[in-house]
């Protein structure tokens, strides 16, 4: 796949010239077989290519195991990847020496899915939020402890009451907050939220989606938001990406995608999420994704997707599919996609000789 260059969407976006851009990321990582021996390889992220503006928000959906965290982990170089350009602010992260990308981690935080794991249970907030402060050489004592405060204040936590709690005096919501703060502490340009908000009853995972909000129009802050949640998604992404099998199946902006998507995977996925239609108010009745992903160590010729896929044919099987842009910053890997009619070709009937995974019959749309 070639690199491409992606357009922000709407007006959040303030600038042409991307904060973040990833181009041919992969990581792999190696299996051992019983006794030791060395195995294959795990393909968990495989030639993805996606650019971040300052002030947007892309959202990354896809089935568990389709690498969101694993590609979120090799933005921030949390390890580094096998190969690939990750270009932030301008400097290329992969060539960073362990000061140099220090100073760059500064403008990138993460805020994970478990927010009391993510947090060291013997230290009080304070002493949470100060920890980055201190770790960067920010201020004296004083300057930190008032900054602390204000991060509190920001993160929508009266310091007076919190400061002094540790973790297991705090709800989950509470100790998100506390990792937002903490997140936020250094003046980040990026955060990169892994499922930030999924283990959060639904109460508080609106008042937490408020709180980024709030966060991104105060400090122009741009995101790369993990969710499987595909409606929250759409919420909170001024662009999504949908992942399977450790690619990009779909990229584009969020109303485009949700409203006509290009990826018959992501049409899938939207098809087995409860709805109601907007227009005719009617409730759609979920269909659930046939069959199981296929093994990452060993994924299908051609395309990853079509032992899974109704519109699969002989080529998907020959051919990977080139991330390619059909409506203006909207990009979909498939080499029959939705707004296209299906051509009269032969159609792929079992799975024999297009191991692994069997390809669903005469099922063709
Ligand atoms: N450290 C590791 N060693 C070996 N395999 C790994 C490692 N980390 C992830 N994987 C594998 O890589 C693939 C992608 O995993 P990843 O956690 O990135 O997916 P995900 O989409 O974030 O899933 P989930 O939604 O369940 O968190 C999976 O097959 C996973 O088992």
């Amino acid at each position: 796949m070639t690199a491409v260059e992606e357009r922000p969407a709407g007006d959040r976006a303030d600038s042409r010239t991307p904060l973040l851009s990833a181009r041919n990321l992969v990581q792999e990582f190696p299996v051992r077989a019983a006794g030791g021996v060395k195995g294959g390889v795990v393909h968990a992220v495989s030639d993805v290519s996606f650019d971040i503006y300052p002030g947007e928000t892309l959202g990354v959906v896809g089935e568990t195991g389709s690498g969101k965290s694993t590609l979120a982990r090799s933005v921030i170089q949390l390890p580094r990847p096998k190969s690939g350009v990750v270009e932030f602010q301008g400097k290329d992260l992969m060539t960073l020496g362990r000061r140099e990308l220090k100073e760059s981690r500064r403008q990138m935080q993460m805020v994970y899915q478990d927010p009391f794991g993510s947090l060291n249970p013997r230290w009080r907030v304070t002493e949470v939020v100060e920890e980055p402060l201190v770790g960067h050489g920010w201020g004296t004592t004083t300057s930190r402890r008032r900054r602390v405060e204000e991060l509190l204040d920001l993160v929508g936590l009266d310091p007076s009451q919190y400061a002094k709690r540790r973790p297991f005096e705090l709800s989950g919501g509470q100790c998100q907050r506390v990792a937002i703060a903490r997140a936020i502490a250094l003046e980040p340009a990026l955060i990169v939220a892994d499922e930030a908000v999924s283990s959060l009853d639904v109460l508080i995972q609106a008042q937490v989606l408020n709180l980024f909000e709030k966060l991104r129009r105060e400090m122009n802050l741009s995101y790369l938001f993990i969710a499987h949640d595909l409606a929250m998604v759409k919420q909170v992404s001024d662009r999504v990406a949908v992942m399977y099998l450790g690619q990009l199946a779909e990229i584009g902006p969020s109303e485009a995608m949700y409203r006509s998507p290009l990826h018959p995977y992501t049409s899938a996925l939207l098809d087995s999420i409860p709805r109601v239609d907007p227009l005719t108010g009617k409730a759609h009745r979920p269909v659930a994704l046939p069959g199981e992903p296929p093994s990452p160590i060993e994924p299908p010729s051609g395309c990853r997707f079509r032992t899974r896929c109704p519109r699969a044919q002989i080529k998907c099987a020959e051919e990977a599919p080139a991330l390619v842009e059909h409506q203006p910053g909207h990009r979909v890997a498939c080499h029959f996609p939705l707004d296209l009619p299906m051509p009269e070709v032969p159609k792929m009937t079992g799975g024999a000789t297009l191991a692994p995974g069997a390809v669903p019959g005469e099922s063709a749309a």
